[in-house]
């Protein structure tokens, strides 16, 4: 089975940078942290309200950080121009409602079809990989096909927060879901929710090629540091496979 990439999501360094509206602590050095503590990439997520990262972030991102870059961001004219003017690594769409507290499912890319096409046409044009954040359904397979999207991100978050039966039965979902995309083609990611004492089931579905976790590792490096945090998730995901 190949290895499995860490993404590292850094959103919530800038949620607590934000808290105080200076600099400090910087998204880029933890992402310089988690690069040398093994993270294969590095998720943020510019969100409309700029919550947490800001248009400046990308930049420094992007032009600081040797790793692969995931843009996740909205299907709206903004972010697409901030995505052709920074051409980050990949872009992941994902659903935005403004008053939301976290992405509370996947994208209704079967539902937005229409909308969708065009977007995804402009970002691959531009040798963005993109990626669409989804439930792990086939209705939104099929419309990751029929979008021709190279990847796809199953949002763990329903599985993340289930206990006993109705988390296997999330798993499996996750699981079969994984193994039509592969058929067909497509690069199945997953991420939402993930911690030490989830991931392992998940990074166990050999089709899954990347995870992307952030929340936890930023909350947990408070207590641990990130780079302990990092590598003690890389070991998890790598002991999984
Ligand atoms: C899309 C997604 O799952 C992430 O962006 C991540 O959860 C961190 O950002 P939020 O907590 O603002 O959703
Ligand atoms: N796309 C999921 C992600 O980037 C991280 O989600 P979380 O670990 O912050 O819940």
């Amino acid at each position: 089975m190949s290895r499995l990439r860490l993404g590292v999501n850094i959103d919530h360094v800038a949620t607590i940078r934000n808290a105080r509206g200076g600099l400090h602590p910087d998204p880029i050095r933890a992402a310089e942290i988690a690069s040398e503590a093994g993270a294969d990439g590095i998720t943020a997520h510019l969100r409309e309200d700029r919550r947490h990262i800001m248009d400046d972030d990308i930049g420094r991102l992007i032009g600081g950080i040797a790793l692969p870059i995931n843009l996740e961001m909205a299907a709206t004219e903004e972010m697409l121009a901030i995505a052709l003017r920074h051409r980050p690594h990949a872009a992941c769409i994902v659903p935005e409602r403004r008053e939301e507290v976290t992405t509370e499912g996947g994208l209704d890319a079967a539902g937005q079809h229409n909308h969708l096409k065009p977007l995804i046409a402009k970002l691959s044009d531009a040798g963005i990989r993109v990626s669409l954040f989804i439930e792990p359904t086939p209705r939104q397979i099929e419309a990751a096909v029929s979008l021709r999207a190279p990847v796809v991100e199953f949002h763990t978050g329903r599985y993340a927060h289930a206990e006993g039966e109705e988390r296997a039965t999330e798993l499996r979902r996750i699981a079969d879901a994984a193994a039509l995309a592969a058929k067909n083609g497509i690069e199945p990611h997953a991420g939402h929710g993930l911690t030490f004492d989830n991931v392992v089931p998940i990074a166990a579905i050999p089709q899954i090629a990347e995870l992307n976790i952030g929340h936890f590792l930023i909350g947990e490096a408070i207590f641990d540091g990130l780079a302990p945090v990092v590598r003690r998730m890389r070991q998890l995901m790598d002991e999984a496979r």
